[in-house]
């Protein structure tokens, strides 16, 4: 699939109706999630065929990114029942299949590292101390080839810087929109 089309798809998902700050709930838009996602296959292989795992999934874009680029089997995990229908209703829309699975990242065991990459845009930790490194140590603990962002890992590697836009979702946001730089991380565990 071409990265324009990906783009295109990703643009008509339905984002969260009722987001919670308490969870960091900031949507990834179809620009920026078409560009991990298209990278992490087109560059790295880390999608096609692979079984990829969507952590603090929300309405689940870069799931089914995954998903279209020809993932094997794609597991989205949020502890927001409400962001899960909405990724149910958009991989329902678009026709792909997303398995869901409500869950605090911080209780997650699949009981073995079963996961081939982790995708993930995690809480960055300004509601709880903490957090974003949670996800780290989870995604570590259950994927056996690459991940995009972990700090434990053999090798890590910034790919590029993106623009991320965040919309005004909530009352303290004071702007319309902000465009914020982040960095795309690359990470492979020990051993893989
Ligand atoms: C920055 S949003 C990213 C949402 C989505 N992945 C995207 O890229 O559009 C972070 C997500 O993590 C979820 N989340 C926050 N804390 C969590 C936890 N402890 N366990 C599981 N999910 C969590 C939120 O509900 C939210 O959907």
């Amino acid at each position: 699939m071409k990265l324009k089309q990906l783009e295109g798809l990703l643009g008509n998902l339905q984002q969260f109706s009722n987001p919670k700050v308490e969870l960091e709930q900031y949507p990834t838009g179809p620009h920026i999630a078409s560009r991990v996602l298209y990278t992490a296959e087109n560059s790295f292989g880390d999608v096609g065929d692979r079984v990829v795992a969507d952590f603090g999934c929300g309405c689940g874009t870069l799931g089914i990114a995954a998903a279209l680029l020809g993932a094997e089997h794609v597991v989205g995990i949020d502890v927001d029942s409400q962001s899960l229908e909405i990724a149910s209703a958009n991989a329902e829309e678009l026709e792909v299949e997303l398995n869901l699975v409500q869950c605090d990242l911080g209780n997650l065991d699949f009981r073995g590292q079963i996961v081939d990459t982790v995708v993930m845009n995690p809480p960055f930790g300004t509601r709880k101390k903490g957090v974003d490194m949670e996800f780290l140590r989870v995604a570590l603990a259950h994927v056996k080839r690459a991940a995009l962002r972990d700090f434990n890992a053999s090798s890590a590697e910034v790919l590029c810087e993106l623009r991320y836009d965040v919309p005004h979702l909530y009352k303290f946001h004071k702007k319309k929109e902000v465009d914020i730089a982040v960095d795309l991380w690359r990470f492979v565990p020990r051993g893989a």
